[in-house]
């Protein structure tokens, strides 16, 4: 009996830092599950994803706990639609009005190949043809596997020329402790909390140990993200710019929709367009693209031994 719970103790402490239960989702929003059981969660809220689970059932996305899901007020977590301006880098509210606003659900069906596929749009209105011009947004989040493809494009429906700056503000769950983020060295960034100074990245394997909000420029190759449950490849094409944000512990308490704890379960690797802002010409479209795809790392719990 005494080895029984002397192995019991084993398991347990061998268990690293693990994801923590996911969050409670809303009855409200839309769900689209693939044919081999990968599921996402949206709120036309913002054309918002909240949750995408792999097709092993892990959630990828943070969700806070302490989300306003409120009209007005953007949803804090899983992947936020900046447009047409990037934080506080124009005359607009901050990260532009498309994660505030309505959208419409255009599409939600698995395609042949068994994969799901969501499309969300947004149209410019009264409210917002002050702001930007006249616009087309759609979202594309196609997935199955282990694998998340969200595609935005921006199409200029109207007869003068306008420009944006976007991103895809995904917040990934993560375990800070052990995350490490690979694929940044050597990059020129921005660095938003030191009065925007440009630096060079120097770590081959990013540590987040405090507040961190960088705009890394010119990112052609993948980020990789890894932590003590597993690894997340990150692509993107379109999107010039990646943002590695965490609040921290100061500002995670100052935030109040969220919990001052959940700073240590997310990082946000955005795929973002920034630094060279798009202008596109009556009919033109831009579109960008975020590639997540997901593996866990094996991990054997210690077998109850019976004595
Ligand atoms: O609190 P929010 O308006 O959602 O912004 C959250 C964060 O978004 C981006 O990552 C910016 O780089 C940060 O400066 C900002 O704090």
């Amino acid at each position: 009996m005494r080895l029984l719970r002397f192995s019991f103790y084993i398991a347990i402490a061998a268990i690293p830092m693990t994801l923590p239960a996911p969050v409670s989702l809303p009855s409200h929003l839309i769900r689209l599950h693939a044919s081999d059981g990968a599921q996402i969660a949206v709120s036309l809220h913002g054309g918002h994803l909240c949750s995408w689970r792999s097709a092993d059932g892990i959630e990828r996305l943070f969700l806070s706990r302490r989300s306003a899901w409120q009209d007005g007020v953007a949803i804090r977590g899983g992947m936020p639609v900046i447009f047409p301006q990037f934080a506080n880098q124009g005359p607009m509210t901050k990260h532009g009005f498309a994660r505030d606003l309505p959208w419409t659900l255009l599409a939600s069906e698995v395609d042949a190949t068994g994969a799901g596929v969501m499309r969300l749009g947004l149209t410019d209105s009264a409210q917002t043809s002050a702001l930007a011009g006249q616009f087309s947004l759609e979202l594309v989040l196609r997935f199955s596997g282990s694998q998340l493809i969200s595609t935005l494009q921006v199409t200029n429906t109207g007869t003068t020329g306008f420009s944006f700056t976007a991103a895809l503000h995904t917040y990934l769950q993560t375990p800070v402790a052990s995350t490490r983020i690979g694929g940044l060295h050597g990059h020129r960034y921005r660095d938003s909390i030191d009065q925007a100074r440009s630096k060079i990245e120097m770590q081959a394997a990013l540590q987040i140990t405090q507040e961190i909000d960088r705009i890394y420029t010119q990112v052609t190759a993948p980020v990789t993200l890894t932590s003590d449950t597993g690894r997340l490849d990150i692509g993107q094409t379109g999107f010039e710019d990646v943002v590695v944000w965490n609040p921290w512990i100061d500002k995670a308490a100052s935030l109040s929709d969220m919990q001052p704890s959940e700073y240590q379960e997310f990082v946000c690797i955005e795929a973002a367009l920034i630094e060279q802002p798009c202008t596109l010409a009556p009919g033109q479209t831009w579109q960008g693209q975020q590639t997540l795809l997901a593996s866990t790392t094996p991990f054997t719990p210690v077998q109850e031994t019976t004595p």
